[in-house]
């Protein structure tokens, strides 16, 4: 039996994983899944993680905790960012290799790469740049995931790996009006827009940055992907120092596109505007997935499709995260 602990099981990635894994366990495949809410186990306190891994001893870790927000959090909140993150992933991976864990899966974002870099960004685009100052402290702890992970397979021989998703949104988003990703910001904006009868909807920034954007459930199926490749076939397609890969849909929009389609899918038909007063961030951050689509995998589920079921989950709940 695999025993399996996914950290970060409530948020919208570890609850994906979870389905995706529980399916398999329903189908016959011999799994034991581990997972703590964060009110059991802060994953920010070096022994409380200690006892656990010592306690549970899994074979294999996914980590899918993180403090996570869009850009108004990032950019507010970044003491926040770096000092949890970084804290949670140093725990999670040196704590993992103490209790003889061999393998683990960690999850980075495209924020790792310089903000002025070829577009579509390639794994080896990393450490080449300035980064994006709204999301930088985040983006240093992601980065210091990849490295911590990196260290470890170098000097112990684990085979620790990183994955690095766009954005993403799906059912299990957070819809908070302020600190949450743009594309849940903009389903429930445009959602209350159209129940009020409102004739103006404004997103923030200029609408002219691009996005690209990817489906949870295909992210879930891009992890369980990558975590069980064969070893050697992870290693023939990276660097010991440039471990990382690159998960996306390959293809990006506008926000001003966004906001369209996600008026289309509410029912909205009244004016969108901008507001240049709010920051735009990076102006394209497009991956390069062709690393992993060698290896044979890539994105099934296309944007308007996904935007229509998000926005179906949305209104199922009568209580979104906010
Ligand atoms: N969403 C996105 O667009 C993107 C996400 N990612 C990455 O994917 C991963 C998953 O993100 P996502 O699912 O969206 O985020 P969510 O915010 O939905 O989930 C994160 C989970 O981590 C838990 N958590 C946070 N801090 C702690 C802690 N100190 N101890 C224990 N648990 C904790 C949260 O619990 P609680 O809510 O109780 O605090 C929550 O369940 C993250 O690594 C993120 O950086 C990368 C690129 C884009
Ligand atoms: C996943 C990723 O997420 C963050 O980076 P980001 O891509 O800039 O994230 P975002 O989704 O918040 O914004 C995308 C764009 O959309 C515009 N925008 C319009 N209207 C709304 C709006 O209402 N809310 C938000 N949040 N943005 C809006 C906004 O101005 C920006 O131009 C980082 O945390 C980073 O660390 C990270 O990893």
């Amino acid at each position: 039996m695999t025993k399996i602990y996914i950290a970060g099981h409530r948020g919208m990635v570890g609850g994906a994983i979870v389905r995706r894994l529980q399916a398999r366990k329903d189908a016959g495949e011999v799994l034991d899944l581990v997972t703590r809410t964060h009110a059991e186990l802060d994953l920010t306190n070096q022994q409380a993680v200690h006892d656990f891994m010592q306690a549970e001893r899994p074979d294999v870790v996914i980590l899918a905790a993180a403090k996570v927000g869009g850009i108004h959090a990032n950019n507010t909140y970044p003491a926040d960012f770096i000092y949890e993150n970084l804290m949670i992933e140093s725990n999670v991976i040196h704590q993992s290799f103490t209790a003889g864990v061999e393998r683990l899966l960690q999850l980075g974002s495209s924020c790792i790469y310089p903000r002025a870099v070829d577009q579509p960004m390639r794994e080896d685009a990393l450490l080449t740049g300035v980064l994006e100052p709204t999301n930088e402290p985040y983006a240093i702890a992601k980065i210091a995931g990849i490295k911590l992970c990196e260290s470890y397979n170098r000097q112990h021989g684990t085979d620790y790996r990183s994955v690095m998703p766009t954005n993403l949104y799906g059912p299990g988003d957070n819809f908070h009006p302020e600190n949450s990703h743009v594309l849940p910001a903009l389903i429930r904006r445009f959602h209350e827009a159209a129940q009020t009868g409102a004739e103006v909807v404004t997103i923030w920034g200029s609408g002219k940055p691009m996005r690209e954007f990817l489906h949870v459930d295909d992210m879930a199926a891009a992890s369980l992907f990558v975590l069980e490749l064969p070893k050697d076939v992870y290693e023939a397609n990276t660097q010991p120092m440039l471990s990382h890969i690159n998960v996306g849909s390959g293809t990006d929009v506008t926000i001003l596109e966004l906001a369209h389609l996600i008026a289309k899918a509410t029912g909205f038909t009244g004016r969108i505007s901008t507001d240049t007063g709010r920051a735009d961030g990076t102006m394209r951050k497009l991956m390069d997935v062709r690393r992993l689509a060698r290896m044979g995998w890539t994105a099934k589920i296309s944007l308007e499709a996904g935007i229509m079921e998000t926005y179906e989950w949305f209104k199922s709940q009568k209580d979104f995260r906010a």
